[in-house]
């Protein structure tokens, strides 16, 4: 069979399977429709079957394509995050929500101008909103009316994502677009300094993203840190980090054992598990105003009855230098991605020193593949030849997200490799990585731990 044939045929089964099992759960697939699928929906098989669909579908395109089309389209994909940040920040799918058989475009910039009192020309916003229709986000309903689809329903406020998305096509595109600048810079090139970063030379401030982030300099930097902070829930679903509280077997620990959830931010995530797993007790550790915005606030106004139970306990820590709460689980959840090796190093050897025998810690990052088959070294899932091994456009948010980190804090995705390396050097061996959507979980216990048990919690 040619290339084409295989990567055709693999595409039509792996369809076929997502179709039958649409049809087996009631959910429409369609494009039109407002109906986002459960999370439920993403079994493990459904998200190998679209990493296969995503990555066959590119790779066919860049095969058959006149390449030059192809290298002119992609320099030119700047525009899509460009038109993305217009419609979040005018919050054009609020203004369409109620509206199912669409909007002119010059209704939807009235509304823009009597709600935001921002004055946007009709004839610019509807070419933003065709290039976004284009890509199917949006639905052109008639000549310059505009609907809401499957994909712009996502960038409603308070689905959340539209936090997500405006976080990633500001202050990161920003930082991206300085990229060249950087890697050529005679000073920040070489360095691996969070504060040496495409970020640094974006916006001139000369501290770390996250102090950046406390806007104690600037009033930006404040606004964006809220929003960053706001985005992590509508993140956190977008990359199919919610399903840790299934893919781990929580279940199996000792009631009460604690669960410290290590540069938690405002937690997310421990706010998830302990919805699910209301058996065992948690703390959420992360920088002073953090855990003040999560104690005051977040907390309260979501799960007031975890802190009336007294579930959660909130401790800020500087994890580089303090002695964190001791606990059974260590969870530490995009927070060794922020940091280049010698600083992941000082934060695992920091949970370390308070590790018992029995606890564990479970990194929640992205598992690099490499995109040859040659000495591969993982307990990843290889994608099927003619596939790159590792998916490409199937599991390429982990590139993305891995130029991300080289971009806002020097830092970086590791491969499996890597995380043994530097777990040996922290005194910690891997016991086991799990599939969390696009992201793993990375088991580490001390080099001298006993076996997963259901005793010895803390
Ligand atoms: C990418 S965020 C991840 C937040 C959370 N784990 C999640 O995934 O929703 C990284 C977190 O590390 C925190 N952090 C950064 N430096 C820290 C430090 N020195 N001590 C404690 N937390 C820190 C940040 O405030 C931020 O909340």
């Amino acid at each position: 069979m040619s290339q084409l044939s295989q990567l055709v045929s693999l595409i039509a089964n792996a369809t076929k399977l997502v179709e039958t099992h649409a049809n087996a759960t009631n959910t429409d697939l369609s494009l039109d429709s407002l109906e986002p699928p459960s999370d439920t929906f993403y079994t493990p098989v459904v998200e190998e079957a679209i990493r296969i669909i995503e990555g066959a579908c590119n790779q066919l395109c860049a095969i058959v394509a006149n390449p030059s089309h192809t290298v002119v389209n992609k320099a030119f994909a700047h525009f899509e995050p460009a038109c993305i940040r217009v419609v979040a920040s005018l919050r054009i799918p609020d203004l369409l929500f109620d509206k199912p058989q669409g909007l002119h475009a010059s209704d939807i910039v009235k509304h823009v101008s009597s709600q935001q009192g921002i004055a946007v020309d009709q004839g610019k916003l509807a070419r933003v909103m065709r290039l976004l229709a284009t890509k199917h986000c949006f639905r052109e309903v008639e000549n310059d009316v505009f609907a809401n689809n499957r994909l712009s329903i996502q960038l409603l406020s308070y689905a959340g994502l539209a936090d997500s998305a405006l976080h990633i096509t500001d202050e990161l595109a920003k930082a991206a677009s300085v990229l060249t600048e950087t890697l050529t810079d005679s000073e920040m090139g070489l360095s691996y300094s969070p504060n040496k970063t495409p970020f640094n030379k974006s916006t001139g401030y000369p501290g770390t993203i996250f102090e950046y982030y406390e806007g104690l300099n600037t009033e930006t930097g404040r606004v964006q840190g809220l929003r960053f902070h706001r985005s992590m829930p509508g993140w956190s679903r977008a990359v199919g980090a919610t399903c840790v509280a299934t893919r781990y077997p929580w279940e199996k620990l000792p009631p009460g054992s604690i669960i410290n959830d290590v540069g938690g931010g405002i937690g997310v995530i421990a706010m998830q598990l302990y919805k699910v797993h209301p058996h065992l007790q948690y703390v959420l550790q992360d920088r002073p105003p953090v855990i003040a915005t999560a104690e005051l606030e977040y907390w309260p106004s979501h799960a007031p009855e975890a802190i009336r139970d007294s579930k959660i306990q909130f401790k800020a820590v500087d994890f580089f230098s303090e002695p964190l709460v001791r606990g059974y689980v260590y969870y530490m959840k995009g927070v060794i991605h922020d940091w280049a090796d010698e600083d992941a190093l000082k934060i695992s050897s920091n949970v370390k020193a308070v590790m018992k025998p029995t606890s564990r810690i479970l990194v929640h990052d992205y598992v690099l593949q490499h995109t040859t088959r040659k000495n591969v070294n993982s307990v990843l899932k290889i994608a099927p030849e003619p596939l790159l091994p590792n998916y490409g456009a199937g599991r390429i948010k982990v590139y993305n997200l891995d130029l991300n980190m080289m971009c806002v804090m020097n830092s970086l995705e590791r491969y499996q490799e890597d995380f043994a390396s530097l777990g040996e050097k922290a005194g910690l061996k891997i016991l086991q990585i799990y599939e969390c959507g696009d992201a793993n979980l990375v088991e580490y216990v001390l080099q001298a731990a006993v076996p997963f048990t259901n005793g010895g919690g803390v």
